[in-house]
């Protein structure tokens, strides 16, 4: 059996984690800390977690110790210093410690100065793009949500030269479980409820990660124009991307078909159905749909996720699954919840 630790489960990735490894037949639980709750029984706090392991405060020798596995799943910048205490013990980081390649990039949007960075031997963990890295790491940095419905609406398209990589427009919106655990008026139900609202416009700290990724499958400069919104429901993750093309709906549709013909949890839309994030919910899956709008050579990509499932948590495991050299889909071959 897999041993494995979170820390931080005590926000919505962790508890999330805490669902899938509990029913994942080859995982123990065998570490969960909370500054919090330190000293309480999870369920205590969380009954729906039905899990009565005692929550700690952080401990590198226990974990060293108790754990193969470590999931961190703390606010960015608070898993860098913890993570680099540990020995002999893998880690799978859901913020964005561990997700760039460039250390500057990170200070720039993160505002944090990462130090021995060039030593950490690190993974961004986006299972369909690297696979064969992600094998033999130690340190996997877990992908944002957004890049997650971005990149893998992207990847088929950048790959085989498709579309004008030069500007991507991306309207995305998200549930609010997408903003963490946290008490801000922004988050309140009034302020919540039966609203749609734009935020961090043309400022997202996702737009990085985005470029990053889509650059290397590309092998040219992206750009990416980024929009969240936050929608009044709990999960998921839609994105519409605009991109532009001069080639044929049918070339394009049969590219992604070939791309993901061998992923379990990426689906490629017959042309005209479109995701609802609905399909995914509570779910590792990915739906994605596309649409060429001929007069303007626009080629209009649709993906929809669970952003705590393959935005977050289930891609965790997913990863997991492949540094221990499980097949990929174990624990996670549950089906959506519908409706
Ligand atoms: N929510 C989502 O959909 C997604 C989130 N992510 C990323 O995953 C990470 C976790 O997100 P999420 O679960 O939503 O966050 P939450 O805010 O829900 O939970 C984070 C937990 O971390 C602990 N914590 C907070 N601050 C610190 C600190 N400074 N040091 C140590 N522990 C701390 C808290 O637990 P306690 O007080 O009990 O210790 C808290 O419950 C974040 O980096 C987030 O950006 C990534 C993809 C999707
Ligand atoms: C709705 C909402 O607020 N969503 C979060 C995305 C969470 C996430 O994936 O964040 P990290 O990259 O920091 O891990 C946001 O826009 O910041």
């Amino acid at each position: 059996m897999i041993r494995a630790g979170i820390i931080g489960v005590t926000g919505y990735t962790g508890l999330e984690l805490v669902r899938l490894l509990k029913s994942h037949p080859e995982v123990k639980i065998t570490y969960l800390s909370s500054r919090t709750y330190a000293g309480k029984k999870l369920e205590e706090v969380f009954p729906s977690t039905l899990e009565n392991s005692i929550l700690s405060e952080f401990d590198p020798e226990k974990v060293s110790k108790n754990c193969d596995v470590l999931f961190t799943a703390l606010p960015a910048g608070a898993s860098y210093d913890l993570v680099r205490e540990l020995k002999g013990v893998k880690i799978i980081d859901l913020g964005a410690d561990f997700r760039f390649d460039d250390p500057g990039v990170y200070r720039e949007w993160y505002g944090k100065e990462l130090s021995g960075y060039e030593n950490v031997k690190r993974v961004y963990g986006l299972p369909e793009l690297h696979r064969e890295e992600i094998k033999n790491a130690q340190v996997v940095g877990n992908p944002g949500c957004y890049p997650t419905s971005v990149i893998l609406a992207l990847a088929p398209a950048l790959k085989h030269n498709l579309v004008d990589p030069e500007t991507i427009l991306v309207d995305a919106k998200s549930g609010v479980s997408g903003a963490g655990r946290k008490e801000k008026v922004d988050y309140l139900f009034s302020e919540v409820n039966e609203s749609l609202r734009p935020y961090n416009v043309a400022k997202h700290r996702h737009v990085p990660e985005m470029e990053q990724e889509l650059e290397k499958i590309s092998g040219k400069k992206v750009n990416v124009v980024f929009t969240p919104h936050l929608v009044p429901m709990t999960r998921g993750i839609l994105s519409t991307i605009y991109v532009k093309t001069d080639k044929s709906l049918e070339e394009i549709y049969e590219a992604y078909l070939e791309f993901y013909r061998n992923e379990p949890f990426v689906h490629v839309l017959p042309t005209g159905i479109y995701p609802s994030t609905k399909w995914c919910y509570g779910s590792n899956h990915v739906f994605i749909g596309m649409q060429l709008e001929e007069r303007t050579n626009t080629l209009i990509l649709m993906s929809a996720i669970d952003n705590l499932v393959k935005g977050a948590s289930g891609q965790a495991v997913q990863n997991m699954n492949i540094m221990f050299g499980l097949a990929e889909t174990k624990g996670l071959e549950f089906t959506p919840i519908y409706p």
